[in-house]
């Protein structure tokens, strides 16, 4: 069947703007925790993803999909493939400037993804409204023509310090030296 589906974007969207201290095209997104199992170079187990920025509200990334990452036989976990979506749209969300987290993530796996591969993505924000932004992303493997699966992401704006705040303390803490 494929990718089939689409996001309903609310009639309210408000205008956007790049935050102006984000990467420029073609930087690398900075990593935002060094122990987030998305993005982190320290996690001891994580997808590592490399993101970079885009023009106006676009990122782009690439994820070896390596042995540890199995589902099925000699394929990709949908989980972690929805792991990897969800860390390349909430860079998206980087792009205009507001702390973001997830609220709802919806995926459609149109291809099974060897191992071995490398998958590719693209991730846009389509709009904000009030607290929530609205994002969308895609994965490929050869080329940009047909998507082997794609996901939607709203992500909701929150206050950093507060959002965290009771949890700092069971933080797992990246290795010193
Ligand atoms: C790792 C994190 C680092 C963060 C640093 C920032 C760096 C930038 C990102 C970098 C890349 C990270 C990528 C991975 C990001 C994660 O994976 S984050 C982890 C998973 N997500 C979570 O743990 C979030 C858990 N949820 C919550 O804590 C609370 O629901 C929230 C998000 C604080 C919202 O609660 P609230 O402040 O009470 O607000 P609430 O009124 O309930 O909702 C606000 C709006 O969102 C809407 N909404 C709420 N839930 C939903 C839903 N499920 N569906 C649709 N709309 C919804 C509400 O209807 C409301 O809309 P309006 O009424 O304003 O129109």
């Amino acid at each position: 069947m494929g990718v089939k589906h689409e996001l309903e974007l609310p009639a309210n969207l408000e205008p956007m703007t790049r935050h102006p201290k984000v990467p420029g095209p073609g930087e690398p997104m900075r990593v935002h925790h060094s122990m987030c199992f998305g993005c982190g170079l320290d996690a001891p187990v994580g997808l590592r993803l490399n993101v970079t920025a885009g023009e106006d509200f676009c990122v782009t990334a690439t994820m070896p999909v390596v042995d540890w990452m199995q589902g099925g036989p000699g394929v990709i976990h949908g989980g972690i493939l929805s792991a990897a979506f969800d860390e390349v749209m909430g860079n998206a969300s980087i792009l205009i400037g507001v702390p973001v987290v997830t609220v709802n993530l919806e995926i459609d796996y149109a291809k099974p993804i060897p191992l071995g591969s490398t998958l590719r993505f693209t991730a846009e924000v389509l709009g904000k409204s009030g607290r929530k932004v609205y994002v969308r992303s895609q994965a490929y493997l050869d080329g940009f023509e047909a998507p082997v699966a794609a996901a939607y992401g709203i992500f909701v704006e929150i206050n950093l310090r507060k959002h965290f705040e009771g949890y700092k303390e069971g933080a797992v803490k990246a290795p010193q030296g």
